[in-house]
């Protein structure tokens, strides 16, 4: 007892009680997701700012006069002359492997069922881009699962790659089929939904869970109805996020869902703040906020990547629209979806003219080598053929033949949400379409036929899939020994059907 009240008595001998001065100011006027405040001298940029109430709000425009103040909570309590202090700390999120399985929203606080965060590390929300000397060349291929992708447009380990197409031509599928794709491999996934409608996430959420990559993903959300800066901040936050395992020295891959919303949050908290409006209103600064987001991605020569992959929605196939330019322009190549293929049920509804992956070439298997370029070539030349065919011209026989071949590729290219392929199955079934093994094949019967193909040849050459799979370069013989099996067994399927319909 007595050495308790001595170990008591040193403690308080020791503390020295100390005023720390707050410096509080008052609401002069508030309308939606602003405020604009005085008596803040001090505060600094992007710092968290508290009102009565509890709530918050990020001090944005530093006026000498007064503070504009974008709200991060819904402001029905804030009214004129209500008081507001500062926080001291800019505004960050937490970060840690705590948050791997969880939905947060961009302060961090979670919006599932599963109790309060376990972690205590903070990272701030803004954070400067890797400078050129922690940055390494893009090698390491990001698989989709998605074969017209990996094949012809693909990605890699810390590339930026664009998502953007009209509304509803399957932006997120795609999205999230890269997502998925990644339970087998170590890979982090984090999905940011900005301005999306509530049952759109709450579907995106379920599909993370269903197939089961939920417990390597973070999921950070602002919905449709969140105050405008609370969705301006999401995905600096959700970047931050991803920035913590990249860090680690792990390969993370982010989605932004869609950067639209994020460009009309903005434009709303601009034009509310009374920022000069530029071109289709939006403030002169839309070009940098979505450069220095996406800059943060890239691959750190210490090992770690962060691979960004952002969704634009564009109006009536408007691809040279101010922002979706802005955002080519930034990104390292863009995957552009058309809703011509998307109601032809060609899907995914992949442009292969209109898209390109400037940097995903030098990061791909070794063994596309065998497919990429033919694929490419071929359906470039197959669709400029369909074209001047459609005008009844009478064709040569080698035209009939590439535009019956490149009516099968097309068949071949088409595939179901999240029925990802090994880069071995995706070689093999591109091989043998390009080679003309299909050609015999009616086009009702393809995909029945490719799925036949990819099972016996799996099993067949399982020790060349899993060179494929360690990045080997493929050589003349393996290139026989595939088109050697996949030959085999649509002869053998051929046989079976006649043999049941004779
Ligand atoms: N490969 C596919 N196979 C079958 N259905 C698909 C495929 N890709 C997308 N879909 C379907 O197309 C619809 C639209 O897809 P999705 O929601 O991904 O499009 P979006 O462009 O993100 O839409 P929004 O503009 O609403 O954000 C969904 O019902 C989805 O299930």
């Amino acid at each position: 007892m007595a050495s308790t009240t001595a170990a008591l008595t040193q403690l308080l001998a020791k503390h020295r009680a100390e005023l720390s001065a707050r410096e509080t100011g008052s609401v002069l006027q508030i309308s939606h997701g602003v405020a604009l405040v005085d008596g803040l001298p001090g505060v600094q940029a992007m710092e968290l700012v508290e009102f009565e109430a509890g709530l918050f709000g990020l001090a944005f425009d530093l006026d000498p006069e007064q503070i504009g103040v974008v709200l991060l909570d819904a402001g029905a309590a804030i009214v004129a002359g209500s008081r507001v202090r500062r926080s001291g700390r800019v505004a960050d999120v937490p970060v840690g492997t705590a948050l791997l399985g969880r939905v947060v929203n961009a302060l961090g606080q979670p919006l599932d069922e599963q109790g309060p965060l376990t972690t205590c590390e903070r990272s701030p929300i803004e954070r400067e881009a890797p400078a050129i000397l922690e940055r390494a060349p893009v090698t390491e291929p990001l698989q989709t699962g998605i074969k017209v992708i990996d094949a012809a447009i693909p990605i890699g380990r810390g590339q930026r790659q664009l998502i953007v197409g009209d509304r509803q031509t399957g932006k997120t599928a795609i999205a999230l089929a890269t997502l998925v794709n990644q339970r087998h491999s170590d890979v982090v996934c984090v999905y940011c939904a900005i301005g999306q409608r509530g049952d759109a996430v709450a579907r995106a959420i379920e599909t993370l869970r269903t197939e089961q990559i939920i417990r390597q993903t973070v999921v950070v959300v602002a919905a449709a109805e969140d105050p405008p800066g609370l969705q301006f901040i999401t995905p600096y936050a959700a970047t931050s996020i991803a920035e913590y395992f990249m860090r680690l020295g792990r390969d993370v891959v982010i989605v932004y869902d869609d950067l639209t919303h994020h460009a009309l949050a903005y434009r709303e908290l601009s034009l509310l703040l009374r920022r000069p409006p530029g071109r289709e209103a939006y403030p002169g600064d839309i070009f940098h906020i979505h450069a220095r987001l996406l800059e943060r991605a890239t691959r750190l020569a210490a090992g770690g990547s962060l691979t960004a992959m952002p969704i634009m929605e564009i109006e009536a196939e408007n691809l040279a629209a101010y922002i979706a330019t802005n955002l080519i322009s930034i990104t390292d190549g863009q995957i552009y979806l058309s809703p011509e293929l998307f109601h032809k049920g060609l899907l995914p509804a992949v442009d292969v003219g209109k898209s390109v992956s400037r940097v995903g070439g030098k990061a791909q298997l070794p063994a596309y080598r065998l497919v990429a370029g033919v694929l490419k070539l071929y359906y470039a030349q197959f669709e400029e053929l369909e074209m001047f065919a459609r005008f009844g011209t009478r064709l040569d026989k080698s035209t009939r033949q590439i535009l019956d071949r490149g009516q099968r590729v097309r068949e071949i290219l088409k595939q179901p949400e999240r029925a990802a392929l090994s880069p071995f199955e995706q070689i093999l079934v591109l091989l043998a379409v390009t080679e003309g093994l299909f050609d015999a094949v009616p086009l009702h019967d393809v995909a029945q036929a490719e799925l036949m193909l990819r099972a016996v040849a799996t099993r067949q050459l399982a020790a060349l899939g899993q060179r494929v799979q360690r990045g080997e370069t493929l050589t003349g013989d393996d290139r026989a020994a595939l088109l050697g099996a996949a030959q085999q067994a649509l002869a053998t399927r051929e046989a079976d059907g006649n043999r049941t319909n004779p």
